[in-house]
């Protein structure tokens, strides 16, 4: 079974994590054994397909779940042993934003925000206030200060949710598929503020998703759920250009260019990541060859880490296979089109 090794600047910690549900008499492990350490400070990702376990782990986080066996630590703290008083402390530290925004309907966006600090009991009204309208304009709604969550566009709750779960200054934010209801649009101005909140306040962000193209926009680290088991943990490139699980193959395939079948005999699909300068890249490759190339295709993307750039070639030429090599040498990866 994988385990992510231990980090000593760990600020969450899963240690043999189990969780079962009895459904219908029968017993299944939405979680099984999971070992994880999520380090301060950094986007991390908790991918899977439907039902592998994602949003029993993140709610694990803040003990809207306990474990029927292992533990989970905050700060080096097991969760189990926290009493109401703790327990409630920590959930201010923790904000959560989910897929369904879980605003209050009867409140204003101003009301929503300001009622998160009436319930951790801190400052005056006055003070409640003028924080929740900073909180309000740090996510871009100033202008929507008054108004109910019926009167905003989803991503624009999404905000609302995201200042409340602002409100108490919280050390770490958990996102619970926080973008599948909204349009590409709206995903992506939600995505950009994890980001800039990220770097801004070194907030440590825990993101559960489906879709590994949210997980290459904004995380640092993934770690890939199969069956409630973790199937593979790493940095984002590693996952998406070496997946060693199947469960992490089936996910990067949605991102990764598909293989050059149909383009032409002499086709190979050639994905880098980095500053590779690929006129360069493919012109040392057939220095001195006789090999040609032709690009067909290409398009640059980027990770939080970098750029990636994926292109489509036409190789040919008696020295075909040694060009290839070179790229493959220079830690481009060729796929050639299926026989
Ligand atoms: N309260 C519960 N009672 C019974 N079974 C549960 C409960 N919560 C989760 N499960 C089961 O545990 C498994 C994992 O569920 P979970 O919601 O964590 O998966 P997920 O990866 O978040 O799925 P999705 O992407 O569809 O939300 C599923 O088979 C689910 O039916």
């Amino acid at each position: 079974m994988v385990s992510d090794v231990h980090n000593p600047a760990s600020v969450i910690g899963l240690r043999g994590v189990t969780r079962r549900f009895v459904s219908k008499g029968a017993v299944q492990a939405a979680l099984d054994g999971v070992d994880l350490d999520i380090a301060r400070g950094e986007v991390f990702g908790i991918i899977g397909p439907s039902g592998s376990g994602k949003s029993t782990l993140i709610r694990l986080l803040n003990r809207l779940e306990t474990p029927s066996e292992g533990r989970v630590e905050v700060n080096g703290v097991d969760l189990s042993g926290l009493d109401a008083r703790a327990l409630s402390a920590l959930r201010h530290k923790m904000g959560m934003i989910f897929q369904s925004f879980g605003l209050l309907s009867s409140k204003t966006a101003l009301q929503n925000v300001t009622y998160a600090l009436e319930l951790a009991g801190t400052g005056t009204p006055a003070s409640r206030r003028q924080r929740a309208l900073d909180l309000l304009d740090r996510v871009g709604l100033s202008a929507h200060a008054q108004k109910y969550p019926a009167q905003l566009s989803g991503g624009q709750k999404q905000r609302v949710a995201i200042a409340r779960a602002l409100a108490n200054a919280p050390d770490i934010l958990l996102c619970d598929e926080a973008t599948s209801a909204l349009d590409p649009e709206a995903t992506q101005g939600i995505l950009t503020l994890v980001a800039e909140l990220n770097r801004e306040l070194g907030l440590t962000i825990v993101l559960v998703t489906h879709e590994m193209e949210v997980v290459r926009q904004v995380c640092d680290r993934v770690a890939v759920l199969d069956h409630g088991r973790l199937a593979e943990v790493g940095a984002v490139e590693q996952v998406l250009f070496a997946p060693v699980s199947a469960a992490g193959r089936a996910l990067s395939k949605h991102i990764l260019p598909p293989p050059p079948d149909g383009v032409g005999e002499g086709a190979v699909t050639l994905t880098y990541f980095g500053e590779v300068v690929y006129s360069d890249a493919l012109s040392a490759a057939v220095h001195g060859l006789q090999a040609r190339f032709s690009v067909l295709s290409g398009q640059v993307s980027h990770l939080k880490s970098g750029p990636y750039g994926h292109m489509i070639v036409d190789m040919a030429g008696p020295d075909r296979a040694e060009a290839l090599a070179r790229l493959r040498a220079r830690g481009v990866s060729v796929t050639e089109a299926a026989k």
